[in-house]
């Protein structure tokens, strides 16, 4: 019987009935009698409705997954999804298998890939803890030294242990680990007010070291809402002259017509038609209508509910009354194509496909499709246009849809024409794809679409500049006897007779050639990459290199790309906007999901803006980030080594710094620095050059050591020059009482300053010295280390921070100078005679000066490692002053590549040595075998 139960109680094989709409489902289920209409962005970011349809009946023990006709998702309804519109089949219910429940089901591994994240392998944090390591290895030096000191001065053994313990909390800044972040959660507040928004915020400083992005084609670069530009019927004579939309003409009746009108996935919701772009647009050049059959509006022998297409009262003569769509068999990117089937008021019962031209021309009687296919196809496809292709066939009548399996349906059918669709590019795509080349970052199109069409669009976009050119690889299967083979060709650029120059924009712009890498491009299909990676897997990275153009790739085939792209050692990004990319989107160090909803769990990033836009945004952020960090770095270990230093000197004379004036370095100086010094954002040009991506990077550590020694040389001036003043020791009744007396006037005692006058155990000229040497080092360090320009903002634009180290510094100053008994006495300071004063200003000033060089000499040294590595010409010259070679394997593979004269091949055909085992090529090319041994 029937029960109404709590979701919690279900168990994987409970039975469920779906009433009504907009359901939310607590479980995965498979969808067993009536077909949904689910919204699955929650899992795909996807905001098109997805249909599905019923698990097929079979008399089989087999699995069901493996009973499935094509994509098996395409009859799950997935937990966390929610159920627009279910529509009972026959029997009227609509009926669900409870498979999964809790974390077993599909929302479940997203929370558990949320919670537990790929690990991203990110050196930065492997270096922070081996930097974190040097830290603990200093203060265990510092902790000796104190007990030695203090062991020989005869302290006591419990303020041995205090002052021992101390050193190990000043070398190791406890919120150096916090430091690494902050740069991320500036980072993340910018990026969401652009519209970009991140589920997994340590990625963000990976952004800063992309050097790949792939590209999805359809919605990304392109526009998602295709026009539809015209139709090419087609009889047994071949294909006809083309029908234009463009002038609002509707296509006359046919079966072409009919096919227009009825092969979709569309849905009527609260109203309105709802669906896949494409379908909508297709449909909408019908000008037909759409209703559902109910009581009001019942046809005889189609069941309730049905989706129902009818002419319009204004629409040209039409012999039909309407088209009522029985079954449908969804589309899917695997599969490229979709059909459904239909009943004709009064007429034959029809079955319509739609999809990629190649794929449904492979499902046509041969007879039927025109001998010029593929060169009417390329004329549309040379010119960027997106083709789909139409077929149908009569069914009989006398069978009941469900008996119809889609393997029986997608058999024989009759050519119907062809469907020419506009792809105008986004107006973003081009300058975004001139910043991101320019900027040395490869940009890769990874598209289900048509290759030619890909080929063109990359070519209007920017991606291939004019004067590349495109060579393409097709690799075939192991076919009878014959081995796997693999051909290379140039692609010739053939002039376009049809050409529409108002769909695109301005092919004849010069696209600036600065910063492309190699003159060539290989453009492959989704088939070939199959074949190449299972049987030429040798020539995989060679192809990689240069592979700009992948087309016609199932959702599997592009997140295995990516993987391969990252096996090159490549940081990749994807950005993709479909459900289509999920899986690459995934895969890649950095997925930008470009869809509707916030946040996206599909991939780490969202952006709501649909164009890619947010890629340079996010890089740019994302180097922004990686420098913040790296500043923060740098300077909570300065300022702990400065107070390291200062206080390990004071040990020597069994003094330390007090309770308030390590409070007044901790508090008023390090946290608002702390706080303000990474307010400025990421700077606004795309530069030809990365971040470092390690914090033990030769230019960075030569910056801390360089200002750390100058530190230590200048403490330690200060610590001995202080004790050989002439007023040094004399006696001391109050903290100010030298300001009047002449220098002269003072005597010389052999003994230690007392400290009377004062009420700290603290006081003494060397603990003054060092801890104004200290404060005002740490302000001048954070100015030094504050990196502007090129990943940042400049420094005097963060206004902020600027105010807090001028009233730092006029603070620091005023107690400096400024004679305020009462303040000397609460901050543990003796008074000093003003010249005394004068000299700790100068010695500041002096290590100002050095640092300020030391630090600009660095970060030269740093740009110009960085712009030699990035730079291919610079490299080689680099390379044989230095012998330095990149570890990266894409750089060797570029190297060996770049030596070679037989690469690329071109117009020519290997075939695989070994098609069982799928490694060996006969392709050899002896310089380059020889090139390989040495790598
Ligand atoms: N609604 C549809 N019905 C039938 N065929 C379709 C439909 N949408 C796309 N196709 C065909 O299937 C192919 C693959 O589609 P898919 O969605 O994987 O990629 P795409 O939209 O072409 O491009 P991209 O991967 O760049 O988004 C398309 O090139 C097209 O020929």
């Amino acid at each position: 019987g029937i029960q109404e139960l709590e979701s919690r109680f279900l168990v994987p094989g409970d039975l469920l009935i779906l009433t009504g709409n907009k359901v939310q489902m607590p479980c995965d289920a498979i969808l067993i009698d009536g077909s949904c209409v689910v919204d699955e962005g929650m899992l795909t970011g996807e905001s098109i409705p997805v249909t599905k349809t019923p698990l097929p009946k079979m008399e089989s023990s087999m699995p069901w997954k493996t009973q499935s006709e094509a994509d098996y998702k395409r009859h799950v309804l997935f937990c966390g999804t929610e159920v627009i519109q279910a529509k009972g089949a026959c029997s009227g219910t609509v009926r669900a298998v409870v498979l999964q429940t809790g974390f077993n089901t599909a929302k479940g591994d997203l929370v558990r890939s949320i919670l537990y994240p790929k690990p991203m392998n990110f050196k930065l944090y492997r270096d922070a803890i081996r930097f974190l390591l040097c830290l603990v290895g200093t203060a265990t030096i510092g902790m000796i030294y104190t007990l030695c000191v203090y062991v020989l001065n005869g302290e006591p053994p419990e303020e041995v242990v205090k002052k021992a313990l101390d050193v190990i909390t000043i070398a190791v800044p406890p919120a150096l680990p916090a430091a690494l972040t902050t740069g991320i959660i500036y980072a993340q507040k910018r990026l969401k007010k652009r519209g970009i928004f991140c589920i997994s915020p340590q990625r963000i400083n990976v952004c800063g070291q992309l050097n790949l992005v792939c590209f999805d084609k359809t919605g990304t670069l392109t526009r998602d809402g295709l026009d539809l530009w015209g139709a090419v019927p087609c009889d047994r004579s071949g294909f006809q002259e083309v029908h234009s939309f463009v002038s609002g003409r509707s296509l006359p009746w046919g079966p072409l017509c009919a096919a227009m009108a009825s092969c979709h996935s569309l849905i009527l919701l609260d109203g309105t038609i709802q669906g896949d772009p494409l379908d909508l647009k297709m449909f909408e050049a019908t000008t037909w209508e759409m209703a559902v059959s109910g009581d009001d509006f019942h046809i005889k022998g189609v069941p309730a509910h049905a989706m129902v297409v009818k002419p319009c009262k204004t629409a040209s003569q039409v012999p039909v009354e309407g088209i009522a769509i029985l079954h449908l068999f969804p589309f899917s990117s695997a599969l490229q194509r979709m059909t459904v089937i239909v009943q004709e008021m009064g007429g034959d019962r029809l079955a319509f496909m739609k999809g990629a031209p190649e794929r449904v021309a492979s499902f046509c009687q041969p007879e039927t499709v025109p001998t010029s296919f593929v060169s009417e196809l390329q004329i549309y496809t040379t010119q960027g246009f997106r083709v789909i292709a139409l077929a149908y066939k009569k069914l009989e009548t006398d069978h009941h849809t469900t008996a119809f399996t889609r393997d029986k349906v997608e058999a024989d059918l009759i050519f119907l024409g062809l469907l020419i669709l506009e792809n105008r590019l986004k107006e973003e795509t081009k300058p975004v794809l001139e910043e991101l080349i320019s900027a040395r970052i490869r940009t890769v199109m990874i598209t289900g679409d048509n290759l030619q069409t890909a080929i063109t669009v990359a070519r209007k976009s920017g991606m291939v500049s004019e004067s590349q050119q495109v060579i393409l690889i097709e690799a075939n299967e192991i076919t009878g006897s014959s081995s796997a083979s693999i051909s290379w060709k140039l692609v010739e650029e053939k002039s376009i007779a049809h050409s529409n120059q108002d769909n695109y924009i301005n092919i004849k712009e010069e696209v600036s050639d600065h910063g492309r890498e190699g003159s060539y491009h290989f453009a492959l299909s989704g088939k070939s990459f199959q074949v190449i990676s299972q049987h030429f897997s040798s020539l995989l990275p060679k192809i990689l290199i240069n592979g700009t153009i992948f087309a016609r790739m199932s959702p599997g085939q592009k997140s295995s790309l990516v993987e391969e792209f990252q096996k090159l050692d490549y940081f990749v990004g994807m950005c993709g906007d479909g459900a289509n990319d999920c899986g690459a989107l995934k895969m890649a160090h950095v997925g930008i999901s470009l869809s509707e909803q916030e946040a996206s769990v599909a991939s780490p990033f969202t952006s709501k803006t649909p164009n890619i836009e947010c890629v340079p945004h996010l890089i740019k952020e994302g180097r922004a980030a990686l420098v913040t960090s790296f500043c923060m770095f740098k300077y909570m270990a300065l300022y702990s080594m400065i107070q390291y230093v200062g206080v390990l000197l004071l040990y020597w004379e069994t003094n330390s710094l007090s309770n308030y004036q390590f409070l007044f370095q901790d508090l008023a100086i390090t946290t608002l620095i702390g706080v303000t010094m990474n307010l400025n954002g990421a700077y606004p040009k795309l530069v030809p050059f990365r971040p470092a991506g390690r914090l033990i990077s030769p230019p960075l550590l030569l910056s801390v050591i360089l200002n750390l020694l100058l530190s230590l040389a200048m403490h330690i001036a200060g610590f001995i020059l202080v004790q050989r003043q002439p007023w040094y020791s004399m006696e001391m009744h109050s903290a100010c009482t030298v300001q009047n007396e002449s220098i002269s006037k003072l005597t010389i005692s052999p003994t230690a300053p007392e400290k009377i006058g004062s009420n700290g155990a603290f006081t003494s000229f060397e603990n003054t010295t060092i801890w104004f040497l200290g404060t005002i080092n740490c302000i001048i360090v954070a100015l030094i280390f504050s990196k502007g320009k090129p990943f940042r903002q400049p420094i005097y634009k963060n206004y902020i921070f600027v105010l807090v180290l001028v009233i730092q510094l006029g603070v620091c100053l005023f107690i400096l100078f400024a004679d305020i008994p009462e303040l000397y006495r609460r901050l543990d300071l003796l008074c000093t005679p003003l010249l005394w004063r004068v000299y700790i200003t100068i010695m500041l000033s002096s290590n100002f000066i050095v640092s300020l060089v030391v630090e600009v000499s660095a970060l030269r040294l740093l740009i110009t490692v960085e712009a030699i590595i990035e730079n291919q010409a610079l490299w080689t010259t680099f390379k044989r002053g230095f012998g330095y070679q990149s570890k990266s394997q894409y750089r060797i593979w570029q190297r060996a590549l770049a030596d070679d004269p037989s690469w690329p091949p071109l117009n020519q055909t290997s075939s695989s040595d070994m098609p069982e085992c799928g490694s060996g090529v006969s392709y050899s090319n002896p310089v380059f075998e020889s090139n390989e041994e040495k790598l």
